[in-house]
């Protein structure tokens, strides 16, 4: 029996949360919000808009953001002013951070039983903690370590994964990473990563090859020994 890993490191969107809660709510939510919100916070705005022109000259930078919401571009200034509007949303509770049944439980399961934990998603750092800080279980983000975003680079690409490890300071074999996207997981396995993929019914995910699956985090838990509780 293999020995199980000292830290699980999470994708949110089709692992955690419903990708449809992130497409149909947080995404429009931001979209319908962006001008008010830069009309009202020029001074918290200005460096996104100057990283966004500095990336696409030439393109007024409203224009820019509104064109890579539409692609769902993983670009880190778009992120980073997501979760700006997003907090707004969450403070005020019109926004509620979404995660399927089977999620807090196991999340304070593993914890509980010394198991650390942290984030890797596109979604911002801040989106993160607002996500999981104002959840449909309650305030989440004591129980992660650490909260990774498109700063340590992109989810498909393998140097990310060893950046992350470096981070936590801990051997990419230590770690393992659970995702609903076959090239992330491949990427995090290139970096030496155990992987696991979670194919949510609910989702439609469809199935990769090389990881081993699961349905949701009570699944993952059997799969890996990981303990489910204090
Ligand atoms: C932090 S919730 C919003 C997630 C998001 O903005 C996104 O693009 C989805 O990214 P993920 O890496 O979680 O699939
Ligand atoms: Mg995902």
């Amino acid at each position: 029996m293999t020995t199980p890993p000292r830290l699980v490191l999470t994708d949110i969107e089709g692992t955690t949360t419903a990708i449809s809660f992130v497409h149909q709510v947080l995404f429009p939510f931001a979209a319908e919000a962006l001008d008010g919100y830069l009309a009202a916070n020029p001074a918290e705005a200005a460096p996104i808009l100057a990283e966004v022109s500095a990336m696409e000259p030439g393109r007024p930078p409203a224009e820019t953001l509104r064109a890579w919401m539409a692609a769902d571009a993983k670009v880190t200034p778009l992120k980073t002013l997501q979760g700006l509007i997003w907090r707004q949303g969450y403070q005020d509770r019109r926004l509620k951070g979404h995660l399927w049944p089977d999620v807090a439980d196991a999340l304070r399961g593993w914890h509980a039983g010394g198991l650390e934990l942290a984030v890797y998603s596109s979604g911002s750092e801040e989106a993160q903690r607002l996500i999981f800080g104002h959840s449909v279980a309650g305030d989440l983000v004591p129980l992660f370590r650490g909260f990774f975003d498109t700063r340590m680079g992109g989810k498909r690409e393998a140097p990310s994964y060893t950046a992350i490890a470096e981070a936590l300071g801990l051997f990419p074999g230590d770690i393992l990473f659970l995702s609903d996207v076959g090239l992330e997981l491949d990427a995090a396995q290139s970096a030496g990563m155990r992987t696991c993929q979670l194919v949510r019914p609910e989702d439609k995910t469809v199935a990769v090859a090389g990881h081993p699956e699961a349905r949701d985090f009570v699944q993952v838990t059997t799969l890996f020994g990981l303990p489910s509780g204090g």
